[in-house]
């Protein structure tokens, strides 16, 4: 039995994580941690997941680094040097690891994974993520890495630049420049996490569109990570690379 704690588990994610867990027959959920609760509760728990919020998730991961817990992250908000700090707080704790997942949806990580493999063969590449209202951070951490993994795919291909003649506009008309990839983000009552990813050629547009249906598509995402993350040393950043892709 791996030994989970639950950190954000009164919220929305966190919530279908801790009834994931309880229903996993190898899995043992020992602590449930929100908002006024001691992080203490998570002294007995060999792995966290964290679904909290970006202002306090960094706290949280060198609490559990530090206390010899491995974190299982969903919450965004993840920059190079936030992933720089988690290195250097893992190097200072030998043996344990981190994973951060910008989605543990499966389908979400196959988008991001087709996106990437169809970047360098389109002259423009745009990204559009649409969300609940009560999201924390613009653009999304699947959106962001998904521009992340656009543009990198673009540069190995030596891919000219994208075509824009736009001389004048509103600010955020074109939305958050991504490592060169422009990132529109919508905020809708109604929605919970969509994106798609739009790649245009000439007389051709290829569009690859995820839909999130419910948050219970995160879980079995989340629970890979969690059987996962004792085995595979440091920081891993994406679900892919536990996915055999
Ligand atoms: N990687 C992925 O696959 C996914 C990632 N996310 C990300 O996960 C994060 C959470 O999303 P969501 O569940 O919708 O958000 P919610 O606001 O519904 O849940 C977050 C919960 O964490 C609690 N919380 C806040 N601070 C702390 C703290 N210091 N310790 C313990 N609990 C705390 C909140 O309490 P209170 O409300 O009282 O502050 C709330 O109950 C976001 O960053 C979101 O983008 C979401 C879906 C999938
Ligand atoms: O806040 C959310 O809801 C989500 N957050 C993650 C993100 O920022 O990419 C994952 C998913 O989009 C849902």
């Amino acid at each position: 039995m791996i030994r989970v704690g639950v950190l954000g588990a009164r919220g929305r994610v966190g919530v279908e994580v801790c009834k994931a867990v309880e229903a996993a027959d190898d899995l043992e959920l020992v602590a449930t941690v929100d908002t006024g609760d001691p992080i203490e509760a998570l002294e007995g728990a060999e792995v966290v997941v964290d679904f909290t919020h970006p202002d306090v998730v960094m706290d949280n991961m060198r609490w559990c680094i530090e206390h010899g817990i491995h974190p299982v992250v969903g919450t965004t908000g993840f920059d190079a040097d936030r992933l720089e700090r988690v290195r250097g707080w893992l190097e200072a704790n030998p043996g344990v690891n981190a994973l951060i997942a910008p989605n543990f949806g499966i389908a979400a990580v196959l988008m991001m994974h087709f996106a990437q493999q169809a970047a360098r063969y389109f002259d423009s590449v745009e990204i559009v993520e649409l969300h609940h209202p009560n999201k924390a951070d613009a653009p999304s951490g699947t959106a962001r890495r998904t521009a992340e993994l656009v543009a990198q795919a673009r540069r190995k291909a030596g891919t000219a630049p994208m075509p824009d003649a736009t001389s004048s506009e509103l600010d955020g008309a074109r939305g958050a420049d991504v490592d060169g990839v422009h990132v529109h983000a919508v905020r809708l009552a109604g929605l919970i996490a969509h994106q798609e990813v739009l790649l245009g050629g000439d007389g051709e547009i290829l569009t690859i569109r995820h839909d999130t249906m419910n948050r219970a598509s995160f879980t079995p995402g989340v629970l890979l990570g969690v059987r996962r993350v004792r085995e595979i040393p440091g920081l891993t950043v994406g679900l892919e690379h536990l996915l055999d892709l």
